[in-house]
């Protein structure tokens, strides 16, 4: 498996982030406060973490399907972006899509924080794009049989 050196700055040793299981994906991230995700509201928590990663790379947190399922727990702007050369407090965006209020203790996994490439488009200009069988067709074109 391919790997990343990456330094993080970790407000509380208890808050490092870690995988699971030798395959999984993400980190989980653990919340750095204690709070509650209300029924249909926003929270933004704080998870103590400050990244130094590489150029060529960002953190992608995407939520916890088990939070989603059991809970309606959440990422609203999943995967939410940390680019590279962000230096702020990591902090998540949850939202509760339940009928209960969810409340979150210090150090609850509460999402999930992937380590990808990122490729950079050269944007060339042009006036005609290459025809193709798709064409412009979208959003359901294709029929769901
Ligand atoms: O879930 C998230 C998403 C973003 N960020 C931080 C890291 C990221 O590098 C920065 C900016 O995020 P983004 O580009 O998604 O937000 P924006 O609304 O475009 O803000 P900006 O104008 O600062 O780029 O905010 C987080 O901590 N958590
Ligand atoms: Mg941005």
């Amino acid at each position: 498996m391919k790997s990343v050196r990456i330094k993080v700055k970790c407000l509380d040793k208890d808050l490092l982030p870690s995988y699971q299981s030798v395959g999984s994906s993400g980190l989980d991230l653990r919340s750095a406060v204690e709070l509650t995700v209300y029924p249909g509201k926003i929270s933004l928590v704080p998870t103590g973490l400050y990244l130094e990663i590489p150029l060529g790379y960002e953190a992608q947190i995407r939520p916890r399907s088990g939070l989603a399922l059991k809970h309606g727990i959440t990422v609203l702007n999943t995967p939410g972006t940390i680019d590279a050369d962000y230096r702020g407090e990591i902090k998540v965006i949850l939202i509760n899509l339940s009928d209960n209020p969810f409340v979150v203790r210090k150090g609850d996994r509460i999402a999930q924080m992937v380590i990808s490439e990122v490729i950079r488009a050269e944007l060339e200009l042009t006036d005609k794009v290459t025809e193709t069988d798709r064409g412009e067709g979208g959003f359901g074109s294709t029929g769901i049989d």
